[in-house]
């Protein structure tokens, strides 16, 4: 069984605009019916799980009736933190199985990804997204700072994919601030995170700026 947990609990603070960045239409679609779309092209038969502010569940079942989006789902509750949300979705998951962690606001996952992930993990228990930087990196040293050798460095983004007892058990651990995504908090049972080659277009919409990418990626598709 495959589970995809798509997380969009959060308050989109950076975005900034008063419609939860989650349901701000790219291209005329809503950006999490394109991700809730991601992983359904990529295996109609996975069980998705997505995960909402208690406050937002009534405006997307709204939403779902008004764009005629009848992907298969179900809803949990968002929580506090990231964490939590995840902790509050992965509730509904039974195992045996492989767990998809996403964020809902990355549209652009590309299906190998997905699918390299999912594949990966039914080995490595534990699979995780990368790309390269393409920037030279600093580190800041009290006042001052140095370069780093960016070689030495990645950007993390999902679908982590994990073994869902694994998975589980990891989230049975109390919340820490530095999990700030799902490999941080298995790597802290003790247990090896495996990468794998993410897509550069699969950003996380996060402020105005990647909106305007989001749109400019949705037209250059559409050509
Ligand atoms: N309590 C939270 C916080 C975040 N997320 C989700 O985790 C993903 C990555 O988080 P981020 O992009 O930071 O979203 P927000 O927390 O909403 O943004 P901000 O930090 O700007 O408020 C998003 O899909 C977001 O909805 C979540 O499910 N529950
Ligand atoms: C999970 C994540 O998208 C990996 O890059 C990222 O850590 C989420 O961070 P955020 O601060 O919750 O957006």
């Amino acid at each position: 069984m495959e589970y995809a947990l798509i997380v969009a609990g959060g308050k989109g603070l950076r975005m900034g605009t008063e419609l939860p960045k989650q349901f701000l239409p790219i291209g005329g679609k809503p950006v999490l019916m394109r991700t809730l779309e991601a992983f359904y092209d990529y295996n109609t038969g996975i069980q998705i799980i997505l995960v909402l502010p208690r406050g937002q569940q009534d405006y997307w079942r709204q939403l779902c009736r008004e764009y005629h989006f009848l992907l298969p789902h179900v809803i949990a509750d968002g929580g506090e933190t990231r964490f939590h949300s995840v902790r509050n979705g992965l509730a509904l998951v039974k195992t045996p199985a492989l767990v998809g962690v996403h964020d809902g606001v990355r549209p652009f996952v590309a299906r190998e990804v997905i699918a390299r992930c999912y594949d990966l993990a039914a080995g490595k228990k534990a699979v995780v997204p990368v790309i390269g930087v393409v920037e030279t990196v600093r580190r800041m040293e009290g006042e001052g700072s140095v370069t780093v050798g960016r070689d030495d460095y990645r950007l993390v983004q999902t679908p982590q994919v994990f073994d869902a007892e694994l998975l589980k058990a990891a989230y049975e651990q109390p919340y820490m601030p530095h999990f700030t995504d799902d490999a941080s908090v298995v790597e802290a049972l003790g247990a090896s995170v495996f990468l794998t080659q993410g897509n550069r277009e699969n950003i996380k919409i996060t402020t105005p700026f990647d909106l305007k990418i989001a749109t400019a990626l949705i037209d250059s598709c559409s050509i």
